[in-house]
């Protein structure tokens, strides 16, 4: 099934790639496993729940002053209860007014008994700073909803919904981000640090907003992530999106290729093509301590320390750099994190504004989202380190130099920078505190000595220089949410050229960053290149990851620690026998370009296939097919599936093969033909069928194999599944499907009882599913969820009344078998019935 083209989602129904991820992918509204090990049963009477109190955190916080003194009490103590549970319609989806309506008209109604004591008096609302009421809260916890049994069909509702991909649950401030980055279609969006990707999620619904049927976004979304595993995730998740405007690519954020063409820029400009990665849009929703969502993961109280945010601060610093010199002069940058800790927040866009000089500046945004409450940012801080408060890096012992950063601080200086303009410092020590040291910068070495050495002194607080207050942070006691920090930045001019020294202690560090997904227990690595590979190809060194060094350091601004000092193993040589040996008896190594353990990119340019499919379908000539084509396999005799990429990511993909495909892609376009099995292809003349993914995209150039059916006809189809061509309602239908080519097909849903297709327009409205025509019947290549959803819907829109309660076809006489297929049991098709 599908709706109007070029949407991106239609419901995101991404039937087919779903099943290949059930296993990885929890629906996070599904009932969890039962866990014999798991101690918090109510059988077990030892199970105590997580202690929500951390003195170390009190005390931290409290000095910051994040929040006023008389404020600490309620603010701790919203931190203490779970996080109400929120979620997002999914804009793009053909159903996203169906939905919302439902909430609006049903929900809000019938959930109106239970609220849950203690809490508001909504059960369900919708977040009113989030654009034409697409986001809502709920008044009850994942928990509460999975256990209560009058929340049951709220419940099922969810999980139908997310499962379908017309709604995502996510944080409520979680959802913040994209919305300060003002996104157009036609943006280049760079989402550096992706995974899981609700946020990548939104910004695809941003460019496909009010896309018109059969065409595409000028813009697209690249999505990256260091961690494979979350990559994976991430490109389920946004498989939901069903878009062709995006590339999801697997590198360190810090060191993002910057696929710089070094040719004539005249003719390329003439050429019309890009000839450097350069970005509209950049959100740097970096790697965090996360105690903003304390809520969400109590086991955060017993684990949180001051360190956490340190750990993390350089690498924040590096990433955000990254992004800024990836992005275009006059484009915005949005800095995001779930910490509450200066250190990981103020600090980093301070460091950030003072490496750009002046070429980017933070914006006031104060006027936008007027109803989201979100506190200033702090313009002073203090660093806390091994029980000592530090108000200034003076105050830093020499052995904590390599911990505790200049940056950290509110001013940003370093000891040699006390050195004035004259080679002055002022020093503070035991004995004198204000001793003015002259002379060359050996006696500016000798001076930084004595600071070091000057442990006792009086504490002044520094403030910062910059803007800060510009700087936006959310907290949970505001609007009962979690925690999240935002900075929007703008850059006014081009970098200037710094050339950044590589940190040490960086890049070797082990640091677990506490924001990834709190199921995801792996260790985060910042040095991932050997843990990437791992998950590839089981330990297999990657040898030239950076043979194209040289076009990496086409930024103006080169922040990045190389990847030389940053993987020992990537200076081996790549062994073909070592390489061999791990490989065998696992999958074909593939390769792309010089990405080993990843599947090539292939312009699918196959003239006798395309124009096979070309002629089956009668795919008009306005489609645009040269150059948009994609395969994963270099033998165009085994491509199983072809996929479709937009003009801007086509532009991007041959920018990469250019510059000697810098870019690691772990996913690239929309899946839209996949070859039939031997089974079901022998009997067709075209040997690739149209999947559910890519048909909003292409169906409004489909002339051939295409049938309009009554909704009588259509429900008819999605109850049984199978349906014979003489058992059809309306006659004429069966009959058309009856003079159909054996093979795939598109059966639209029509108003009338007429099966004609002269005046027919597709809009975004339309609602089509691929189908089979065999031997005697038609049958539907739709999964049981999804033909289950389009029913419900379908009902709801036929009859609002009874709405999808009405689950038997009153008209058939099939009824065992229509709720066996509402059930999701029906699953046979054609090979049981002829
Ligand atoms: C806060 S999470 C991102 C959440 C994501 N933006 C979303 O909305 O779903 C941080 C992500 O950064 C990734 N990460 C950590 N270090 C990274 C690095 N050096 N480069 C790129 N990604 C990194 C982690 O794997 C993790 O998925």
């Amino acid at each position: 099934m599908g709706g109007g083209g070029g949407r991106g989602g239609r419901g995101g129904r991404a039937r087919t790639q779903r099943k290949h991820f059930q296993q990885s992918r929890e629906n996070l509204w599904k009932h969890p496993k039962p866990d014999p090990s798991s101690q918090n049963g109510q059988d077990n009477p030892t199970w105590t729940p997580f202690a929500t109190q951390n003195p170390a955190f009190d005390v931290y916080y409290k000095e910051q002053r994040i929040v006023d003194s008389e404020e600490w009490e309620a603010f701790v103590e919203v931190l203490r209860t779970p996080l109400p549970a929120s979620f997002r319609i999914n804009s793009s989806s053909q159903f996203s007014a169906d939905i919302r309506s439902q909430l609006e008209n049903d929900f809000v109604h019938s959930l109106r008994a239970e609220v849950v004591e203690g809490a508001e008096t909504e059960a369900i609302r919708p977040l009113l700073w989030y654009p034409e009421n697409l986001a809502w809260h709920t008044n009850f916890s994942r928990m509460q909803l999975r256990k209560n049994q009058t929340l049951e069909r709220f419940h099922e509702f969810l999980k139908l919904e997310n499962e379908i991909g017309n709604i995502t649950r996510q944080e409520a401030v979680s959802m913040v981000p994209p919305l300060f980055l003002d996104v157009h279609s036609n943006h280049f969006v760079l989402d550096m640090c992706a995974a899981p990707g609700s946020k990548t999620f939104q910004l695809l619904e941003i460019i496909h907003h009010s896309c018109k049927a059969g065409s595409l976004p000028d813009g697209m979304v690249m999505a990256n992530d260091l961690d494979v595993q979350r990559c994976n995730l991430l490109i389920h998740q946004t498989k939901r999106m069903c878009t062709a405007n995006l590339i999801v690519t697997n590198h360190e954020a810090q060191h993002f290729p910057g696929c710089r063409l070094n040719r004539n820029p005249v003719k390329m400009e003439t050429e019309k093509r890009i000839s450097q990665l350069l970005f509209d849009r950049v959100l740097c929703d970096v790697p965090c301590s996360g105690d903003g969502t304390l809520r969400k993961a109590p086991d955060l109280w017993r684990k949180w320390s001051t360190g956490m945010g340190h750990g993390l601060h350089s690498l924040q610093v590096l990433i955000a750099m990254r992004g800024v010199s990836l992005l275009k002069v006059g484009g915005r940058m949005v800095y995001s994190t779930c910490s509450m800790n200066p250190i990981e927040n103020e600090a980093v866009v301070a460091e950030i504004l003072r490496r750009c000089g002046g070429s980017v500046e933070l914006v006031d945004v104060s006027h936008e989202l007027p109803q989201l409450i979100r506190r200033p940012g702090l313009k002073r801080w203090k660093v806390h380190d091994k029980g000592m408060w530090l108000a200034s890096y003076k105050d830093v012992p020499k052995c904590r130099r390599s911990i505790v950063h200049p940056s950290m601080f509110p001013s940003g200086r370093s000891v040699l920078d006390l050195v004035d303009s004259n080679d002055n410092v002022n020093v503070q020590n035991d004995d004198d505190n204000n001793t003015s040291v002259n002379g060359s910068s050996e006696d500016g070495a000798q001076a930084a000595l004595a600071v070091e050495n000057s442990l006792t002194h009086e504490i002044t607080e520094e403030v910062s220089d910059f803007p800060l207050e510009h700087c936006m942070r959310i907290v949970p006691h505001d609007q009962n949410t979690g925690a999240f920090f935002i900075a929007v930045l703008q850059k006014v001019s081009p970098l200037p050229a710094i050339q950044e020294k590589p940190k040490k202690g960086i890049a070797k560090k082990h640091i677990k960053p506490a924001n990834q997904d709190i199921e995801d227990k792996q260790v985060f690595q910042v040095d991932s290149l050997e843990s990437t590979f791992d998950g590839v190809l089981g330990g297999v060194p990657e040898a030239d990851v950076n043979e194209n060094e040289s076009n990496n350091l086409d930024s103006e601004v080169t922040t990045s620690v190389s990847h030389e000092e940053n993987s020992q193993e990537a200076q081996e040589p790549r062994n073909a026998e070592s390489i061999k040996k791990v490989t065998q008896g696992k999958r074909k190594l593939q390769i792309q370009g010089n990405w080993r353990g990843v599947d090539p990119v292939i312009f699918f340019k196959d003239e006798l296939i395309i124009n096979s499919i070309k002629a089956f379908y009668g795919i008009d000539e306005q489609f645009p097919f040269n150059g948009h084509l994609i395969s994963r396999n270099n033998d165009p005799n085994h491509v199983k599936r072809i996929y479709y990429v937009s003009k801007s990511v086509k532009d991007a993909l041959e920018l990469n093969f250019s510059v000697g495909q810098q870019l690691k892609i772990a996913s690239v376009g929309l899946k839209m033909f996949e070859r039939q099995s031997s089974r079901e292809g022998s009997s067709a003349p075209c040997s690739f069928r149209i999947s559910s993914e890519g048909l909003p995209v292409i169906l409004p150039y489909i002339t051939k194999q295409i049938l309009r059916a009554s909704p009588v006809d259509f429900k008819h189809l999605l109850l049984n599944k199978a349906v014979r061509f003489s058992d059809f309602f309306y006659s004429e239908f069966g009959e058309k499907a009856a003079n159909l080519e054996p093979g795939c097909c598109v059966v639209v849903l029509g108003k009338g009882n007429t099966s004609d297709l002269e005046s027919f327009q597709v809009d975004e409205s339309t609602i089509a599913i691929g189908c089979w025509r065999g031997r005697a019947s038609l049958t539907v290549m739709v999964t049981a969820i999804d033909c289950q959803e389009l029913l419900e819907r379908l009902l709801i829109r036929l009859d609002p009344e009874h709405g999808p309660s009405v689950v038997v076809d009153k008209n058939s006489n099939d009824v065992g078998d229509e709720v066996e297929v509402l059930n999701g049991k029906n699953n046979h098709v054609e090979a049981n019935r002829s």
